[in-house]
């Protein structure tokens, strides 16, 4: 895999699916199968940039086994962790065993687990620093809900869970962080954000990075765009510069359509021509 060009800047662009509670561990390795095969047609259209599914707990082990033995060039993660390591937490699932799975990323504060499991800025800043602690790097998602939109407020809500998310951390941690904006508005409705809503967003959560980490640290961490991504609008949004990539969910689970939405360059191509 080699390194794109962002801009002024030198990140990967970043193509996620979070599965979220859809497919089981059959269904699961039907799915990662389709899209492996339909990426490897047009493994060109691809190289440059990373992919990555969020699969279920239950289909981790068997993600793990399929992207190994078959050397797909495809990361995997789960979908939260534990802030603990280990011990009586009915139902939790410890980020050293998503370390050892070879899971690479774990989502942090989607929003809903924000709002469903009422996950607080102190929690997840405690599960980001497990994920570091057993190597697995962390997407940090924020971003507001409609009324906060409404109100004007969305950037200061947006960067406030930032900073209470990656609080305490180093500048080395930092720079290997991703931070996914959600708008919640936008998630599952089909209302997607334009992509100057996008890089608004994006733009303001890496100055806030830089502020508090340094503009080199902040130059480096990749900034996701999720919420009603498809094929259809994803190159729009990815050709903004402080948009790195983007956190699918309804679309990551028809194979086609991720794998269009994994080949954004040859849009972009198309768009321009
Ligand atoms: O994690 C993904 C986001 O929640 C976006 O979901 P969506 O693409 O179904 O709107």
């Amino acid at each position: 895999m080699t390194t794109s060009t962002n801009g002024a800047f030198d990140r990967t662009p970043f193509i996620a699916g979070n599965w979220k509670m859809n497919m089981d561990h059959v269904q699961g390795i039907t799915l990662l199968q389709k899209l492996a095969w339909t990426l490897s047609d047009a493994k060109h259209d691809y190289n440059r940039v990373e992919v990555a599914v969020f699969p279920p707990f239950t289909d981790l082990r068997g993600v793990q086994t399929l992207v190994q033995g078959d050397e797909l060039d495809i990361a995997y993660g789960g979908q939260d962790l534990s802030q603990f390591d280990s011990g009586a937490y009915t139902g939790d699932i410890s980020g050293q065993f998503l370390g050892k799975l070879g899971c690479k990323y774990v989502l942090v504060g989607h929003s809903e687990r924000r709002t469903i499991h009422h996950e607080s800025d102190e929690v997840l800043n405690a599960k980001v620093k497990a994920a570091y602690k057993h190597g697995v790097t962390p997407v940090l998602c924020v971003g507001e809900g409609l009324e906060i939109r409404q109100a004007g407020t969305h950037v200061e809500h947006t960067l406030k869970q930032l900073r209470a998310g990656v609080a305490g951390l180093t500048a080395e941690q930092a720079a290997e962080l991703v931070v996914a904006y959600e708008p919640v508005w936008a998630i599952g409705t089909g209302e997607v954000a334009g992509p100057e809503d996008a890089q608004e967003l994006c733009a303001a959560i890496r100055a806030e990075l830089a502020t508090i980490f340094g503009d080199d640290a902040a130059a480096k961490i990749r900034l996701l765009y999720g919420g009603s991504v498809k094929a259809s609008n994803v190159a729009a949004i990815l050709n903004e510069p402080d948009v790195d990539g983007v956190l699918v969910g309804g679309a990551s689970l028809d194979p086609a359509e991720f794998a269009n939405i994994v080949r954004f360059e040859s849009h972009l191509l198309t768009d321009q021509s």
